[in-house]
């Protein structure tokens, strides 16, 4: 039985991000990611200091887990990570998950294909700006849209660009310029991913989310796009686990 390295099992509670933000669903967080984003807010997948939170489960397994915490009141399963695109063997949760009538989405940078992308319900791509301290090789990202073109009309694929300055926000039009046709977020990017004063952050986080409204409304590169904030990070801080 092939296993994969699953560093925490969360939920029910709301997806807070992107196209199927407030959908109910069950998390399944990966360990390990190829890339060190700056501001990564998961950071303990891949930094170490989670190393001893990472366990190696099969599929049933992990279905196991799922249906512990979410009894039958869940139809939606979310697989973060760090890049759940690394691991080739998350295919057989792709499968069970299918034959269990529960709806899949995914987050990944785009960085990395795999197969059983091409059976995910709702697939987010982040490609990551200038100040995550990473650099983008659109060659995967492309051919990861490439690929899932028009291969399976109940999929739904976006793009989503995390924004902490000017910088990520040309990064951001530049992206949406490329894939003009893929559904294009823009993301409120959290500065502040240690703070514990839920007060302070999420009038923090408000006022950027204002600002970051206030520029693509002005901005006329900018028009078939959607502007949120992270809902849970709103609702909970910087909480891990919901
Ligand atoms: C932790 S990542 C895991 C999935 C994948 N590695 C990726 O980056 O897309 C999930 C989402 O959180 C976003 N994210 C990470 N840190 C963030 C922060 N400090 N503020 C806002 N969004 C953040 C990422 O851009 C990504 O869209
Ligand atoms: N509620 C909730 N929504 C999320 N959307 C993306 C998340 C992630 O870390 O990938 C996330 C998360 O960690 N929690
Ligand atoms: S790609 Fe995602 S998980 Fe990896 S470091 Fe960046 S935000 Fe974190
Ligand atoms: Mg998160």
């Amino acid at each position: 039985m092939s296993k994969v390295p699953v560093i925490e099992i969360f939920g029910p509670t709301i997806q807070g991000e992107g196209m199927v933000v407030g959908q109910k669903t069950m998390f399944v967080r990966t360990a390990g990611c190829d890339y060190s984003c700056s501001w990564c807010d998961s950071s303990f997948t891949w930094d170490g200091s989670g190393k001893h939170l990472i366990v190696q489960l099969t599929a049933e397994e992990i279905w196991a887990e799922l249906k512990r915490l979410g009894g039958n009141g869940f139809s939606f399963v979310t697989i973060s990570g760090g890049n759940p695109a690394l691991l080739r063997h998350l295919d057989a949760l792709v499968v069970l998950l299918k034959e269990n009538n529960i709806k899949i989405g995914v987050e990944t940078q785009g960085s990395k294909w795999q197969d059983w992308l091409y059976d995910i319900d709702e697939l987010t791509i982040s490609p990551k700006p200038p100040s995550s301290g990473m650099s983008t090789d659109f060659s995967m990202p492309t051919e990861i849209l490439g690929k899932l073109r028009d291969r399976n009309s109940n999929q739904h694929i976006s793009l989503k660009i995390v924004v902490f300055n000017q910088e990520d926000y040309a990064y951001a039009k530049q992206v949406h310029l490329r894939y003009p046709t893929i559904p294009f977020y823009l993301q409120v990017g959290n500065d502040d991913i240690a703070s514990m004063d839920n007060t302070r952050l999420v009038s923090h986080l408000l006022e950027k989310y204002q600002a970051l409204i206030d520029q693509v409304m002005m901005d006329e590169e900018l028009k078939n796009v959607k502007v949120l904030p992270q809902l849970h990070t709103l609702v909970w801080g910087n909480k891990r686990g919901v």
